[in-house]
């Protein structure tokens, strides 16, 4: 598709609800129960119960909202506390989709909905609330901004852009091999665990699944083809991400990125256009190896080697397999997509309680085409890992599903 900032269009083809006849066909040939907040204990309950609130008074002292808005965050305020569900008002452009998504969730609880719904649901709200859509002053202004700008403004994303250097003298493996791991790793900046402090030691941090050799045979072995990067958030996972896309391009490893980013602000952190280009110029505004990329990724969006697209589906509340076929045929012709991040492997497996044991493959085998996922583990799904691996870790005693300290990399040809 054509180069630089276009974006991809209408959802297209269809809207599907979760569990229709089209999901059914298109979906697993195996399932399992979706997760949901309403188990006590349970990380999602603490998603909605904790979380939500927070960020809602977070979002309003960020930025100094009008009195209407302000009255919008508070009432979502109370719903989040009270766990009770509003629908998006009558006049909303996607108001039909959402209904045709999960019309029986709304004006429920949010802890009885789905978990990957209802989280998708709420920050289709926090934009609601804040004016993103409607007419007026607040039209197109990021609530989220502000997290995202002081991030990336930091003196540690400084001193990552400077490790770029030390890499450049490495030889092409380990060279590869480090921008890998940022990558991986860069995801545990996710600014939604910043809202209550649930990040992990950096220390115990470790992959329960390992399928780099795959990677990087797909990218090696054979003509470099078209590589689909599906990112996840912005700033210091961003960064490295674009690292990566570099050297893809800048070795001939790849004929053409495309960067699949959100069209509108979601789950906080999550990376938009305008998160790339903050990026672009945090990286070509840096010296040395980081200020190079920087402009050797500027300069491949105008030549279309990297594509930048926002397919509405990205912030949809289901899971790929529901993918509609204008996405489906993008993924079909890559050589290799690579998904970021907790969320989207939510989405590439399905948010629902797997044997963790299930093969990766299996629960994949609906994608279109190579596929492997980077994540650190932040929410409860998980396939993939053999049960001594799991066994082991659950007698450390150690919250290692949902706080980002442990990673996987895991894939199918
Ligand atoms: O996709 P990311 O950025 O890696 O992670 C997003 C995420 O961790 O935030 C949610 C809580 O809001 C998790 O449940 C979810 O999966």
């Amino acid at each position: 598709m054509g180069a630089g900032l276009g974006g991809c269009g209408e959802m297209g083809d269809r809207t599907p609800a979760a569990g229709d006849a089209e999901h059914e066909r298109r979906g697993t040939a195996v399932s399992a129960p979706p997760i949901l907040g309403n188990v006590p204990g349970a990380y999602a309950l603490g998603v909605f119960r904790d979380r939500h609130p927070a960020l809602i008074r977070q979002v309003r002292d960020a930025l100094p909202y009008s009195p209407d808005r302000l009255e919008a965050l508070d009432r979502l305020l109370e719903e989040a506390i009270s766990d009770t569900m509003q629908p998006l008002e009558a006049s909303a452009h996607d108001f039909a989709a959402w209904l045709t998504w999960g019309r029986a969730y709304l004006r429920g609880r949010w802890t009885d909905a789905p978990f990957l719904w209802a989280e998708s649901f709420f920050y289709r709200r926090v934009l609601e609330a804040t004016g993103y859509f409607a007419d007026g002053p607040w039209r197109g202004v990021d609530p989220f901004e502000p997290f995202k700008q002081a991030e990336l403004a930091g003196s540690v994303v400084d001193e990552e852009l400077a490790s770029l250097d030390t890499v450049a003298s490495a030889s092409q493996a380990e060279k590869e091999t480090a921008l890998l791991l940022a990558s991986l790793w860069g995801n545990r900046a996710d600014l939604t665990f910043q809202i209550t402090g649930e990040l992990g030691d950096d220390k115990s941090a470790d992959l329960v699944a390992d399928d780099s050799a795959l990677l990087w045979s797909l990218v090696h072995d054979g003509p470099p083809g078209r590589i689909v990067f599906v990112a996840d958030n912005a700033g210091r996972e961003l960064l490295p991400d674009l690292a990566l896309i570099d050297h893809l391009l800048a070795r001939r490893l790849a004929t053409e990125v495309v960067l699949h980013v959100k069209p509108q602000p979601y789950f906080v952190s999550d990376a938009t256009p305008a998160d790339v280009l903050a990026g672009l110029r945090r990286l070509a505004g840096a010296p040395g190896e980081a200020g190079k990329a920087g402009v050797r990724l500027r300069q491949a969006l105008r030549s279309g080697r990297l594509v930048l697209r926002t397919h509405p589906f990205a912030c949809a509340p289901l899971p790929y397999s529901d993918m509609p076929d204008s996405l489906r045929d993008d993924f079909a012709d890559a050589s290799l997509t690579l998904t970021k991040g907790d969320l989207n492997y939510r989405r590439l497996v399905g948010d629902r309680l797997w044997p963790s044991d299930i093969p990766f493959a299996e629960v994949t085998a609906y994608f279109p085409g190579p596929v492997v996922a980077l994540r650190t583990l932040k929410s409860d799904v998980l396939v993939g890992v053999a049960p001594d691996v799991t066994a082991a870790l659950d007698a450390t005693g150690e919250r290692w599903r949902t706080t980002g300290t442990r990673a996987l990399i895991q894939g199918r040809a």
